[in-house]
């Protein structure tokens, strides 16, 4: 993937209006809970394809509520959503749209295999099909060797790759991502996030949309870091990484890495 289509220009935050080629667009979405709480208030994004979008904020400014809103999980109380010319709901159907949560969510009975073909098995695709994507992913993720081990036998870090193969083996166009590496050591975390990296630039079209808490990782990571502030939730400012792929370890090590930190931060205490 060239760093110019992962680096597509957006619309600024506050406008609405998507041009052909958005992919998600939301205008003016809100959310207030029944019991009063407003989660969101006005947000305002467009997103292209092939984006690798962060989202980093302080706990409670609705980072999640945009996830259930974008799932079809959770409607918006005001304004609009549109994913790929359609629902969120439709596209969760089609599986254009996977998860990946901080609990990896693997089945404990089930080998690594059977896990990472649940997708497809719930969708009645054929079983050989089902092999030969399972193989592919298991690759991707370098875990090919161990498709017959059950969950417990996995580090921390080999669950979470489970779980992205899980989330890749339907070939979703939109990845979403709430806090994966949350949970693991600062070593797994780096090795992961290199991994993700790889992964997204083989394919070229799917976007990733990844909730951190991490100022480093949401740098590290992305085409561009989404700030949200809370009460009511928004996005208060948007940084553009523009740093080309693929990237390495040397990248945390610039200037240029520290000044984008530093801007993010700056946004955040805003
Ligand atoms: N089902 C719900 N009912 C009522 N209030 C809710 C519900 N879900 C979330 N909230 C509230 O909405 C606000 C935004 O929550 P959300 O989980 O989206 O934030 P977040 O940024 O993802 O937080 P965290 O980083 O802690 O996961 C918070 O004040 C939260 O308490």
């Amino acid at each position: 993937m060239t760093n110019m289509s992962k680096n597509a220009p957006l619309l600024a935050v506050s406008s609405p209006i998507a041009t052909p080629s958005t992919f998600v667009s939301m205008a003016n979405l809100s959310k207030t809970y029944p019991n009063g709480t407003i989660a969101l208030q006005d947000v305002n994004l467009n997103i292209q394809e092939g984006e690798f979008l962060c989202f980093v904020g302080p706990s409670g400014c609705g980072k999640s509520t945009i996830f259930k809103i974008m799932t079809g999980l959770s409607k918006p109380s005001k304004g609009t959503l549109d994913v790929f010319g359609t629902t969120p709901k439709e596209a969760r159907k089609q599986s254009d749209i996977a998860f990946v949560f901080q609990d990896h969510t693997l089945l404990p009975w089930s080998t690594v295999e059977s896990n990472v073909k649940l997708p497809l098995e719930l969708r009645g695709v054929d079983k050989k099909m089902q092999q030969a994507e399972a193989e592919r992913v298991l690759e991707l993720v370098g875990l090919k060797d161990y498709m017959k081990v059950l969950p417990r036998e996995l580090s921390g870090g080999m669950k979470m790759r489970v779980s992205i193969a899980r989330a890749l083996i339907s070939r979703p166009k939109l990845l979403l991502m709430d806090e994966p590496f949350g949970a693991l050591d600062e070593i797994t975390r780096q090795t992961l996030q290199l991994e993700l990296l790889n992964i997204w630039q083989q394919d070229k079209s799917m976007t990733v949309l990844f909730i951190t808490h991490n100022v480093f990782e949401s740098v590290f990571l992305s085409t561009s870091v989404m700030v949200m502030t809370p009460r009511p939730g928004k996005i208060a400012a948007r940084v553009e990484i523009p740093v080309p792929f693929p990237r390495d370890e040397t990248f945390r090590t610039t200037t240029q890495f520290n000044d984008l930190v530093r801007e993010v931060n700056d946004a955040l205490e805003h």
